[in-house]
């Protein structure tokens, strides 16, 4: 039988949503503490939707080149995952998870060959992989943009390298990108919002059903 699908919601920010995502059978929320994001949550915040998940979801906290004070400030939340969203290095990544002590998620922008042949160095030491869109010039995040990337780039990967998919998936094309691309998971903010950092409950269901309709 094929492994299941992980499916990640991320920028969750209430504990509504949160039940919704859950009840809806995802596998994994994000939550994001980054400022710049319409789906920014506060430290104090965190700590209660992570508490919240606790034991019905894994949880995975966002964040973007974060130095060690914040590391371990989120690190003692106590997530599942720590998601680093922006340029850390190998070595960096592999700092952070030692002084973390928490899994990671190191995601990539793909916009060319070259990005693609980063992937397998960090596969190395991320506990997880997730390949995003680049985001365009002049973008004030590195995520959460609703921008989707050439697919066919990832023909170039090594088959062996297990990874998340994400950027610009939708309720209506995640059944497609699972059939062309084959990650072992998924995962989506803006296509399962209503207005920039505002989830909604029936596009989260959508995405989810075909999702896994779709294995
Ligand atoms: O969501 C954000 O606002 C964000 C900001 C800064 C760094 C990362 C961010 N999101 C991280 C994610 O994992 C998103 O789910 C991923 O980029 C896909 O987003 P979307 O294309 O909107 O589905």
């Amino acid at each position: 039988m094929a492994d299941p699908l992980i499916v990640k919601i991320c920028g969750i920010k209430t504990q509504d949503m949160l039940d919704v995502a859950i009840a809806a059978g995802a596998d994994m929320v994000g939550f994001m503490h980054f400022p710049r994001s319409p789906r920014h949550v506060s430290i104090d915040e965190l700590g209660g939707l992570i508490s919240a998940a606790r034991g019905r979801i894994e949880s995975c906290v966002v964040l973007v080149n974060p130095d060690n004070s914040s590391v371990a400030e989120v690190a003692a939340l106590g997530p599942d995952w720590i998601q680093l969203h922006g340029p850390e290095s190998l070595h960096r990544v592999e700092a952070i998870r030692a002084e973390a002590g928490v899994e990671i998620v190191k995601a990539l922008p793909i916009g060319s060959a070259d990005d693609v042949a980063q992937v397998a160095g960090f596969a190395e030491i991320a506990d997880r992989i997730l390949l995003d869109a680049k985001p365009p010039k002049g973008a004030d995040r590195p995520g959460g943009l609703g921008e989707s990337f050439d697919w066919g780039l990832l023909e170039a990967l090594d088959p062996s390298i297990p990874f998340m998919l994400s950027g610009g998936l939708t309720p209506d094309n995640v059944a497609d990108a699972i059939a062309r691309v084959k990650p072992f998971g998924v995962d989506v903010s803006s296509g399962v919002e209503r207005a920039p950092g505002v989830k909604d409950k029936k596009l989260i269901e959508a995405f989810i059903r075909n999702a896994r309709a779709a294995v």
